[in-house]
């Protein structure tokens, strides 16, 4: 059976914004704010933890998102971590870790689990996106989206909807949605 709405956890309020406008006539959603732990570990080890947590902390259903930032020349760092580099580094200084070396290549990661409550084995729905990591151009709204090139605009360049036909973020929510489709 599809679910009727998706409460949607994260604490994130641009994440938010993005889900909310991709998934707008598709699906109800609702949506709390928890901080929830983060785990070390795979990509998929931190969102499947993170999925049980929430669905654990509301005694519900839930979806929950993890995104990565992975630099191709750091074998994938700082992956999950983006996050605390982001806090301590800020997007102005965030191209300059990759100053000694050559390969700027990165891939935007978006882990999305949904999991029907307590006890449940979540399902994830991943997409990614290919780019690279420049000196920030464009509004600073938005974690490292001026910072994220891709095609020749970072993310913060272009309109909204531009970014989430082809962001990690869109590629994701396109596999839910399917998923959505299925649940008949
Ligand atoms: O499309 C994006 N464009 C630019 N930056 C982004 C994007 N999506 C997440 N971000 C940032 C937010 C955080 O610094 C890190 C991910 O960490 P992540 O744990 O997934 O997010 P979070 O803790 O802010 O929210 P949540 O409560 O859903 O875990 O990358
Ligand atoms: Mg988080």
């Amino acid at each position: 059976m599809a679910p009727k709405e998706l409460n949607f956890i994260t604490g994130n309020k641009n994440k938010l914004l993005e889900v909310q406008a991709i998934l707008a006539g598709v699906v109800d959603l609702k949506s709390q704010a928890l901080d929830l732990v983060e785990i070390q570990g795979t990509i998929e080890e931190v969102t499947l933890d993170k999925c049980k947590r929430a669905a654990d902390t509301v005694r519900g259903p839930v979806l929950v998102e993890d995104t990565c930032l992975a630099f191709n020349a750091f074998n994938g760092l700082p992956g999950p971590y983006i996050k605390w580099f982001m806090l301590n580094l800020g997007v102005q200084d965030l191209h300059k870790l990759l100053a000694g070396f050559e390969d700027k290549s990165a891939q935007a990661i978006c882990t999305f689990a949904y999991c029907e409550g307590p006890g449940h084995d979540p399902i994830i729905f991943q997409g990614r996106t290919d780019g690279k990591i420049v000196p920030s151009r464009g509004p600073t709204v938005f974690g490292w989206d001026s910072s994220f090139e891709y095609e020749g605009q970072t993310y913060a360049e272009m309109e909204k909807s531009e970014k989430n036909k082809v962001s990690h973020r869109g590629k994701a929510l396109e596999k839910l949605q399917e998923w959505l489709k299925e649940q008949v």
